[in-house]
C-alpha cells in the first residue's frame, strides 16, 4: 500500500517515528542511532529507515521543509502506516536572548503565521500544543541528567517564511514568552490532533536572530543527537 509520497509496504514503519526536515538527517540518524536500520521509502529524495533502538522498533522519515510538506507526510504516516507517535527532530532559530547556538528547546506550544492550521475549525484560534505525556516525558529526560546540556522547554513560532524581515513582531513574540522560529511544529501538532496521533518538536537552536552566530550546513545535519536521545527517552518513557 504505497501512499502519493511514501513508497513503504504495510508493517514497514514502527509506530514510533522521529522526524527531521533533511533527509541526510534522516539517514545520519538511521545509520549511527538506529540498529539494524533499512530503508523503507525515498520517494522524492524524502528517506525512510526503520529500525530498533534499545530493542523498540523506531522508524526516522525526513519531513522536507514547510508545514504543507510535514502535513502531509505526518498525516499519511498516522493514516495510513499505522504510526501513533511522531517526533519532530528539527533545527530552529532563536530568538530569546536566554538561547545559544546549540542549545535545544521542546516546543511546549507553537504560534504561526500560517492559514494552513487556521482553516481547520474557521473562526477559531487553534492552539498548537503537544501531546502532554511525550513533552512532559521529553522534559524530565531533559532534568535528569542523563543528556546533559542547557535544555528549555516553551513556545516556539512556526512560520511559513525563512526569509523574512520583521523584528518589531520577532520583539513582540519574545516578550510574550517565545522562544525560537522553525517551519513545522504547529501543522505537525494540528495534524496529530486531527488524525488522533500524538507528536512533540524537540529542536536545536541552529542560529541566533539576535545576534547572527551560527551552525554551517555540515554541524547543522549532525549536531542535534541530544534531541534525538530526549525524543527517543520520551517514546521509551511516556
Ligand atoms: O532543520 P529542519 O528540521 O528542516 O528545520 C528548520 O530548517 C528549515 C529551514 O532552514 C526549516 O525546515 C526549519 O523548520
Ligand atoms: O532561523 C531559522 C533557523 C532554522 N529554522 C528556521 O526556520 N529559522
Amino acid at each position: 500500500m504505497a501512499t502519493p509520497h511514501i513508497s513503504a509496504a504495510p508493517g514497514d514503519f514502527a509506530p514510533d517515528v522521529l522526524m527531521p526536515g533533511d533527509p541526510r538527517r534522516a539517514r545520519h540518524i538511521a545509520e549511527t542511532v538506529l540498529d539494524d536500520a533499512r530503508l523503507v521509502t525515498e520517494v522524492r529524495g524524502i528517506l525512510g529507515f526503520t529500525g530498533t533502538y534499545e530493542g523498540r522498533p523506531v522508524s526516522v522519515l525526513a519531513s522536507g521543509m514547510g508545514m504543507p510538506s510535514i502535513s502531509i507526510y505526518a498525516t499519511e504516516l498516522f493514516r495510513f502506516y499505522g504510526v501513533r507517535r511522531i517526533i519532530r527532530i528539527g533545527t530552529a532559530g532563536g530568538m530569546a536572548p536566554v538561547l545559544e547556538v546549540g542549545d535545544v528547546v521542546i516546543a511546549t506550544a507553537a504560534h504561526t503565521d500560517s492559514a494552513l492550521t487556521a482553516n481547520r475549525i474557521p473562526g477559531i484560534h487553534y492552539s498548537h500544543a503537544p501531546n502532554f505525556a511525550l513533552a512532559a516525558a521529553a522534559v524530565a529526560a531533559a532534568t535528569s541528567g542523563t543528556h546533559p546540556g542547557a535544555v528549555h522547554a516553551g513556545a516556539v513560532l512556526s512560520s511559513d517564511a525563512f526569509y523574512v524581515d520583521r523584528p518589531s513582531t520577532n520583539e513582540l513574540l519574545v516578550r510574550h514568552g517565545t522562544l525560537a522560529v522553525e517551519m513545522e511544529a504547529a501543522a505537525l501538532y494540528a495534524v496529530a490532533d486531527a488524525e488522533g496521533g500524538q507528536a512533540l518538536a524537540i529542536c536545536t537552536i541552529s542560529d541566533l536572530l539576535f545576534s547572527g552566530a551560527a551552525l554551517s550546513a555540515d554541524e547543522r545535519e549532525v549536531l542535534f543527537d541530544r534531541a534525538v536521545h530526549l525524543g527517543l527517552a520520551a517514546f521509551a518513557t511516556a
